[in-house]
């Protein structure tokens, strides 16, 4: 008996035992192909010690199996060809099988023909499992699933030697439509040795799969998207064919695998609309222009937070779509808003409410940690509207003491308290009068001021202190806070009834690390600095711009501007170089945030500064541009206590 022959019977005593489940003899087979091999004998009734030849199928019935995916072979043929092209020279053949099983193309090696064919690495062959038993192509149209069957993992003994990989291919439905295989008559022993083949199987059988996609869709819209901005136009994974209403039609197996993590409500054909999967509106999709390189948009996706970017495929036939004249691309250009952000999906939607309600007066109440830019935004809002002539006036309600803030606010008569100038004062609320009043920190209004500004917001008219007329006053209120507010009104600490007269619209501002647009960001933080400052001009070089993408920024734009300008300092040439920037800037490099991260998140940026600065309360009050008791009122409010051993060296009043 030949070894090849030894082989092939204790193969089969290994089959029959593990049927029997009874293993003795060889080892157990992974789970997959355990499954494949109960089939075999359970379902198909197919016998272990009676090997089958190869079969053939008829021209005829190849034809007729070729005709029924002759669009399909079309596109796939230059994916087959390129696939080919890499494994050819390493002994592989290459078999596309339609959802039967049976091989509608081959590429292989004519000089081993005859054992290829003998072994059914050939045109036309059937590769179902139940012909041909456990194999790569039949146990992947049964299983849906990419795999390796290696040596004895093959049912029929005839198959012992080879190795083949195979990955489904699917059509716009979800349906099976091919299997992409490559194939070895000999090959080593060890199973690992095949990773490689599986995973470049699986990347062509998704290009094709894609490729036929994009072919059937190809007068439709597509919106097509990736977490790599850079990948999206060559190669963005999920592909989505659209509506004019923004309604999926269709979708790759990537796409669907995200519907399907994606919680939402199922209209009546259970379609999704893009409106559904990101966190985004149908003018936003519109807003994209088609096919140009650099036209990338970012939406965060509903179930998961995570970024995204998108192009827009353009149809063939583009009478059926909007045209670009129509989308609103085309509104008016805001400036002052546009200027504050590149391309992130929470600033769009923020700038995009700021646009719509700038000349209305309802009243804005903006969100955002400490530094992310409220003021800067408060101020753009009031410079693009109506009010631009007039003032603006900002006021920080935790900066002021609290027994100055009635006075500041409201201003008095002559003579209405002890102290009080003799001309008396006109106060914050009516120097903003025709123009913006920016209630920085509202969170930090003492409850009894918040009644009287809540009447001076109803009434539109203030009373000085020690006046006995009102005077009236028109100016917008745009407040602003870094705290819960709804958490404050639960505890009783603000009054609801002011919270819904200031809360109009809900602006919000991502932290600066959770910002998709963050290099921009960087870049226009340090081009401010240059003209404002009147500076030479400087650049950032690669270093020192991954480390500051990859920092965390506790401080957000405050941090950053502080860091810039350091580094600006301290830096020797024309450019800033990561050994410029501040240490702590520095140490993030090399991982850079993930969206997983800044989810996991839980500490807040107060408590993060603080042990960065070793809680030295100074330190991180110049970190985040406010007061040492500001910090301490912070601390406070989020409960946040100094270590044991820290506590009676620094107390708020001593200095560093
Ligand atoms: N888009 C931007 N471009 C350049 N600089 C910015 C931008 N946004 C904010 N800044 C700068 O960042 C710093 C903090 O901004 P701002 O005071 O508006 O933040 P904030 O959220 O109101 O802070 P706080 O909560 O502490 O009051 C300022 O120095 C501001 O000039």
């Amino acid at each position: 008996m030949t070894t090849t022959q030894l082989a092939q019977h204790h193969h089969i005593d290994a089959i029959l035992s593990y049927a029997e489940d009874d293993l003795r003899t060889g080892t157990l087979p992974g789970e997959l192909i355990g499954r494949s091999w109960k089939r075999c004998i359970q379902q198909y009734g197919l016998d272990p010690s009676r090997p089958r030849s190869a079969r053939i199928v008829t021209h005829q019935t190849l034809r007729e199996h070729q005709d029924s995916v002759d669009e399909f072979l079309n596109v796939a043929r230059a994916g087959v060809e390129q696939l080919y092209g890499m494994v050819a020279q390493l002994g592989y053949v290459l078999l596309l099988t339609d959802h039967r099983g049976i091989t509608v193309q081959y590429l292989g090696n004519k000089h081993s023909d005859r054992r290829l064919r003998q072994a059914g690495l050939y045109l036309g062959a059937d590769w179902s499992e139940q012909y041909a038993g456990t194999c790569a192509v039949g146990t992947c149209i049964e299983e849906h699933e990419a795999l390796t069957c290696h040596r004895v993992d093959h049912f029929d003994a005839t198959h012992i030697e080879l190795t083949c990989t195979s990955a489904p291919i699917r059509d716009p439905s979800g349906k099976l439509l091919a299997v992409l295989d490559i194939s070895a008559l000999d090959s080593p022993h060890a199973r690992h040795s095949q990773t490689f083949a599986l995973n470049l199987t699986q990347l062509y059988a998704r290009m094709i799969e894609d490729a036929y996609f994009l072919r059937r869709y190809r007068n439709q819209v597509i919106f097509r998207c990736d977490a790599s901005r850079e990948f999206v136009q060559v190669n963005g994974q999920y592909l989505f064919a659209i509506d004019e209403q923004g309604r999926v039609e269709a979708s790759n197996t990537a796409g669907r695998d995200l519907i399907a993590d994606t919680p939402f409500d199922a209209g009546q054909d259970g379609k999704p609309a893009l409106t559904q999967l990101f966190e985004c509106q149908l003018e936003d999709i519109w807003s994209i222009p088609f096919d140009q390189d650099d036209q990338v948009r970012a939406f965060r996706h509903q179930g998961s937070g995570a970024t995204f970017f998108a192009a827009l495929v353009q149809p063939c036939n583009a009478r059926s779509r909007k045209t670009d004249e129509e989308s609103p691309d085309t509104r008016e250009a805001v400036p002052e808003l546009d200027a504050l952000a590149a391309d992130d999906p929470v600033m769009r939607r923020t700038l995009g409410l700021a646009r719509r309600l700038r000349n209305r007066d309802v009243g804005l109440l903006i969100l955002g940690e400490t530094g992310t830019g409220k003021e800067v935004l408060a101020r753009a809002i009031h410079d693009s509207s109506h009010r631009s002539k007039r003032g603006f006036v900002a006021v920080n309600c935790a900066a002021i003491p609290e027994s100055l803030i009635e006075s500041e606010l409201f201003g008095y008569v002559s003579g209405a308290f002890t102290g009080a100038r003799a001309k008396g004062m006109r106060g914050l609320i009516q120097q903003a009068d025709g123009g913006t009043l920016f209630l920085d920190e509202i969170g930090d209004m003492p409850l009894q001021l918040q009644t009287r500004l809540l009447r001076v917001l109803s009434e539109g008219e203030i009373l000085p202190i020690g006046a006995d007329a009102p005077v009236r006053i028109n100016c917008r209120v745009i407040a602003a806070t870094h705290q819960n507010l709804e958490e404050l009104i639960r505890t009783g600490e603000f009054r609801a009834d002011l919270y819904y007269r200031l809360n109009g619209a809900t602006l919000r501002l991502p932290p600066l690390r959770q910002r998709a647009d963050r290099q921009y960001v960087i870049q226009s933080v340090l081009n401010k600095l240059v003209s404002d400052g009147g500076l030479p001009d400087i650049r950032l070089r690669a270093d020192a711009m991954s480390a500051m993408l990859a920092y965390r920024w506790p401080g957000n734009i405050r941090q950053l501007v502080n860091a810039l300008a350091f580094a600006e300092a301290t830096s020797e040439g024309a450019e800033i170089t990561a050994s410029d920037l501040p240490e702590e800037c520095v140490e993030g490099q090399g991982s850079p945030i993930t969206l997983e991260d800044s989810l996991a998140e839980s500490k807040s940026p107060l408590e993060e500064a603080l042990q960065e600065c070793h809680w030295n309360i100074s330190r991180v009050a110049r970190r985040f541009g406010v007061s040492r008791p500001t910090v301490y009122r912070w601390m406070s409010r989020q409960g946040i206590e100094l270590p044991r051993f820290l506590g009676k060296a620094e107390a708020p009043g001593s200095q560093d």
